[in-house]
């Protein structure tokens, strides 16, 4: 275990939409036995929360409002993490492609971004956990012990993106889900406050060509090499 922090480091995995995070973050905690953090899942909650208030994703003074009356709790559920807003799990209601590119906008306010750094910094300051998102390692952990960035091209991940979408029965076409994947990339990277970027002492990771045990050999070599680091104190 590493000398650095109570239940071991802090690790920040972030990137655009498509490149893997989430199925990465899930693969690797379960490896190194972390806590996975979805802040994406967050942002999201906030979105679906904004909309049923009816809130515009404009209006800080009401976004700022939501988010001090919003519990967002993660909840493990055998393999999987349920995301609970104030009690309820709205773990599929978040994940719909309109909440997705409602998420993109109110992710880009202020006050939102502000409430969910204290929440994600809460919940990540005594190690041992893995924080999937777009500012993890610029923003929220700046000090985390092991940062990587995690991309791909946008043709890959809008391809990954159509596999899932058609999965689920959603008609959407390649060349759209490619140009919805570059749009959100434009809106994440463009946006004022903690714009989607790499980290200087991240890792880069191009998994466009990789597949994702590759990936995760790649990161799990990497923590561990800097767990055995932080036991040499
Ligand atoms: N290296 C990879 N090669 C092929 N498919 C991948 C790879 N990484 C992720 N995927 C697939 O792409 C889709 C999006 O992955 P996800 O982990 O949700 O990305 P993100 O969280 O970065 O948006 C998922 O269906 C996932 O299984
Ligand atoms: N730490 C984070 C995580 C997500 N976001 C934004 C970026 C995305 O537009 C939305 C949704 O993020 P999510 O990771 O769920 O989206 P993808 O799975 O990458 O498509 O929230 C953010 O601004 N900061």
């Amino acid at each position: 275990m590493s000398a650095v922090r109570e239940n071991g480091v802090i690790v920040a995995i972030d990137g655009p939409s498509g490149a893997g995070k989430s199925s990465l973050t899930k693969l690797l905690a379960r490896r190194l036995g972390y806590i996975h953090i979805d802040t994406g899942a967050m942002f999201r909650a906030v979105a679906l929360m904004s909309k049923r208030a009816g809130i515009a994703s404009d209006d800080d003074a009401g976004l700022a409002e939501l988010c001090r009356g919003l519990e967002i709790t993660f909840v493990r559920d055998g393999e999987n993490c349920r995301v609970l807003a104030n009690g309820e799990d709205v773990s599929r209601e978040i994940r719909s492609e309109e909440i997705g590119l409602l998420t993109s906008a109110i992710s880009a306010r202020k006050p939102v971004r502000e409430a969910l750094l204290i929440m994600q910094r809460a919940m990540g300051a005594k190690g041992g956990v893995i924080l999937e998102g777009r500012d993890i390692g610029t923003v929220v952990f700046p000090d985390a012990e092991v940062k990587f960035f995690l991309s791909a091209s946008a043709e890959e991940r809008g391809r990954r993106r159509y596999l899932e979408l058609a999965a689920r029965g959603d008609q959407a076409t390649l060349e759209e889900t490619i140009a919805k994947v570059i749009q959100r990339d434009r809106q994440d990277e463009g946006r004022e406050h903690a714009p989607l970027k790499q980290a200087e002492d991240a890792l880069p990771i191009d998994s466009t060509s990789l597949s994702i045990d590759q990936v995760l050999t790649v990161m799990e070599n990497a923590v561990r090499e800097r767990l055995v680091q932080g036991d040499k104190g």
